[in-house]
């Protein structure tokens, strides 16, 4: 066939060949189709278009990873609603994909890999080397904090006795609840190569949820913790506990008496390498605690004159730290820590410490040894210990869920603490007080900053929070010591509209209270019955609270606004949050190590969490006001941080920064912080401050002015000059009424996104801008002092103009020297 034959056939059998597979090739065709438009799709970086203003200042774009160990533990978050890019403009994901948490105990598997550098055991010359005693103890209501002064005194004194003074060093006391644990806890602290460490440790109890539990467990972790050597104190020359107790309630060892001074005892004994020195000491502080404590310290003090003069701890003897004579720590270990299955060997308990029980002892390591009073060792049993060596195969049955316990239960000191100084405690977690300038507005004296600032009435306004406890144990906090405190959420939870009831009726109560105090106008008490803000900052952390959105949601439905100070270290829970009326963060610090210092956070990883939630508030200040709040601390925070605190101002680009000096509480507890009158700033040192940091935000092109001051509550306002002036005039103040519209749908907000597929605008929410009040008062503005004329000025004795005690404020300056202390809390 010729080719021009062949080409006239082609046609034919082409229509041949589509009649023959045309459903093939079509389907063929499509899928083709269809994978090209996928990956052009997948490979073309998405554009979302939000009509949200461009801020004021350079915008690098953040991405939030929230990391599984953040989420809290028995979370009822809706993982979805953590993705918070819909209320950002960026493109960037606010929140980075989930990975499920991990539940359940850590297993380790394999063999326990030795530590990178074992801790070398101490050696003694008693010749060259000294003994370094330190006192530890921790106390809640301070029974053993003055036991602690009276046995360091007794004790210094015995020691500049001896022949051997030389050796023995007066001993240094520290509170626990003041330490960084990892400084005396992982290892000895580092010391000259001569000096060496003994350890002496006083301890209560609680049954209750306490700051020792936190203690305890760090204690528990530093054990379980496989990359640290199993015995990281062994450096120290020795150890003893004392335990303070009290048998009316707590009769018997296996009723409570002393469990935690027992517990402590135990993790010490497994972290020093069995150094004890002397047994451990117990004294019921209704009876007979005198008496024990002195025998106990005649003890202490021998072993520490055998150290001194270099017989070491001594063989046989009780409380030796002879190897051979108590296993029972070993016990203890594989007893608890095992859930792994035996098939093969078998151990008994009272055998010598074998290398095997090291290589299982991190196996599965969740030792449940918080303030149970009845952790009662599984070592006196005397059966064989089941351990397999060979499969590590987990047994099925999973261990026993911790009963949650009250955070402040009636019987506890916070209790008796938080209620006398006027909070009222809500269910077991919440708590509520009409602050000072509640009453300060009732009696038409004057009402806070949020008054200057934002337009709050005080006597219109509820301080409250739905978590007494928090993951911080801040200098300037005054409950330090009696705080609960906690990483995780473990308590037993009350209800929101409880919890909303009952803060509601506790402040109308007290409101009402108020009403024969002399000088209360009618008019501002008829008013304050009606609850118009919350405040939710009181103490503790409110979005610990696992609720806390229903909590705000009814708050809301009742026209009341919010105001949420969080603390930086929950980001999941900051990621899920509902919009709130204005929502703060405290900045305690510019940088990682200051932040560390001053609000001594519980979670190591408490830098990364901070650095979320600055980028998750980045993410959603188009969404609602953000606020950075710093509060200075003279020698802790101020100094030479300007500049980093114009670093997290660029990172977040908050809408307001409000600046205030540190409130001085004056309890013993701000005492050990280390924290004096002398860490208040005064008034001028605020305004220096502020300036400082207005110059450095204008350096780096971030449009921020100062917009008002507050001097008599030592506070200053930095705005975002782009989104809070109109026209030339600051608008810092809160259109409430608008916020409440918006929130019921009654008018619609200003938030448009761009579709992603049909490139339509829709409006996705609302906008701060969508409620800004009334322009900043006057009075109000930076240089004006902050005090509204139409209210009375009543000095503090000594302050204030001498002729005229109750002169109206117009002398802004009168309050820059004074105010040091007379700060809102
Ligand atoms: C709420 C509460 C719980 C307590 N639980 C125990 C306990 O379980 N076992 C015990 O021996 N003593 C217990 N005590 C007694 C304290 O340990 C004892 O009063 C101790 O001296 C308190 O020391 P502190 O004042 O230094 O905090 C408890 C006391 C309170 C108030
Ligand atoms: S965050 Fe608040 S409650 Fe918690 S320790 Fe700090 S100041 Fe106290």
């Amino acid at each position: 066939m010729s080719a021009p034959e062949l080409l006239e056939q082609l046609p034919e059998e082409l229509i041949f060949l589509w009649h023959q597979h045309r459903i093939a090739i079509l389907l063929s065709a499509l899928t083709i189709l269809v994978l090209v438009r996928l990956t052009v799709h997948l490979r073309t970086k998405r554009e979302k278009v939000s009509a949200s203003p461009v801020p004021g200042s350079p915008t690098e774009k953040k991405v939030v990873e929230i990391k599984p160990e953040w989420l809290p533990e028995n979370t009822t978050l809706d993982v979805s609603a953590l993705t918070v890019d819909d209320h950002a403009e960026d493109s960037v994901a606010a929140v980075a994909p989930l990975v499920k948490a991990r539940k359940g105990p850590k297993t380790v598997k394999g063999r326990k890999t030795p530590s990178k550098k074992p801790v070398p055991e101490a050696v003694f010359n008693h010749a060259t080397d000294k003994i370094q005693p330190l006192i530890f103890f921790q106390s809640l209501s301070g029974t053993t904090e003055r036991h602690a002064s009276s046995f360091e005194k007794i004790f210094s004194t015995w020691i500049s006795g001896q022949d051997s003074a030389a050796t023995i060093l007066p001993p240094q006391v520290h509170d626990i609840s003041y330490i960084e644990y990892d400084d005396y806890f992982i290892t000895p602290p580092k010391s000259a190569d001569n000096t060496k460490y003994f350890y002496i440790i006083l301890m209560p109890t609680y049954n209750i949820d306490t700051v020792l539990d936190i203690f305890l467990e760090s204690l528990r972790e530093t054990h379980n913790d496989f990359r640290i050597d199993t015995a990281p104190l062994s450096g120290l020359l020795g150890y003893s506990v004392f335990g303070f107790g009290d048998k009316e309630g707590w009769p018997t060892e296996e009723e409570g008496f002393c469990s935690q001074a027992k517990e402590v005892d135990k993790w010490m004994a497994r972290l020093t390498g069995r150094k004890r020195a002397y047994p451990l000491g117990m004294g019921d502080v209704k009876d007979d605690v005198d008496m024990r404590l002195e025998e106990w310290r005649l003890g202490v003090q021998e072993a520490l004159g055998d150290i001194a003069q270099g017989k070491g701890l001594g063989e046989g003897v009780p409380g030796s730290g002879d190897a051979a004579e108590s296993d029972e720590e070993e016990d203890i270990d594989v007893a608890e820590d095992s859930d792994v299955e035996v098939e093969t060997q078998k151990l008994k308990p009272k055998s010598k410490k074998s290398s095997r029980i090291d290589d299982v002892e991190d196996l599965g390591s969740m030792v449940n040894s918080s303030n149970n009073n009845n952790t009662s060792s599984p070592s006196s049993s005397e059966t064989p210990l089941a351990i397999d060596f060979t499969t590590y195969k987990s047994k099925s049955k999973p261990a026993p869920a911790p009963t949650p316990k009250e955070m402040v239960p009636t019987t506890s000191p916070t209790y008796a603490a938080l209620t006398k100084q006027g909070y009222s405690i809500i269910g077991s977690h919440s708590g509520v007080k009409i602050c000072r300038w509640t009453k300060s507005a009732l009696r038409g004296r004057g009402s806070c900053y949020k008054y200057s600032f934002y337009g709050i009435q005080s006597h219109l306004c509820m301080e409250a929070t739905p978590s007494l406890s928090c993951s911080n144990k801040c200098v300037f906090c005054w409950r330090h010591g009696t705080n609960p405190v906690g990483t995780t959420w473990r308590w037993i939870t009350d209800a929101p509209d409880t919890i909303f009831d009952g803060i509601t009726t506790a402040h109308y109560k007290k409101i009402r209270m108020m009403k024969g105090v002399p000088g209360v106008r009618a008019e501002r008490f008829a008013e304050a019955m009606r609850i118009r803000h919350c405040a939710l900052s009181l103490v503790g952390e409110p979005i610990f609270y696992p609720h806390i959105n229903d909590l705000l949601t009814i708050m809301h439905s009742h026209r009341i606004s919010t105001f949420l100070v969080c603390n930086a270290q929950h980001p999941a829970q900051l990621a899920s949050l509902v919009p709130v009326t204005q929502l703060y963060v405290s900045i305690d610090a510019s940088n990682k190590d200051s932040l560390r210092k001053i609000d001594r956070p519980l979670h190591r990883d408490f830098w990364e969490r901070f650095c979320a939630c600055l980028d998750i508030l980045r993410n959603r200040r188009f969404e609602q006001r953000t606020v950075f709040r710093l509060t200075l601390v003279k020698g802790f925070n101020m100094a030479e941080e300007v500049r980093g605190y114009a670093d997290l101002v660029e990172r977040a680009l908050p809408s307001f920064v409000e600046v205030k000096g540190v409130t001085y509480c004056g309890t013993s507890a701000a005492g050990s912080a280390g924290l004096t009158m002398q860490n208040v700033p005064f008034y001028d040192e605020v305004a220096d401050f502020v300036r400082e940091l207005d110059a450095e935000l204008a350096r780096r092109g971030l449009a921020y002015g100062i917009a008002a001051e507050h001097a008599h509550s030592c506070c200053v306002l930095l705005a975002d000059r782009t989104r809070f002036m109109r026209d030339g005039r600051w608008h810092t103040r809160i259109g409430y009424d608008k916020f409440f519209d918006l929130c019921e749908g009654k008018t619609q907000g200003t938030r448009v996104e761009k579709d992603e597929v049909t490139g339509e605008e829709k409006v996705v929410g609302w906008r701060p801008e969508d409620y800004i009040g009334d322009e900043t008062p006057e009075w109000a503005l930076w240089g004006n002092g902050g005090f509204d004329p139409r209210d009375v000025r009543v000095w503090r004795k000594g302050k204030g103009p001498k002729k005229d005690e109750t002169a109206p404020a117009t002398d802004a300056d009168a309050d820059a020297h004074t105010p040091r202390a007379i700060v809102e809390i």
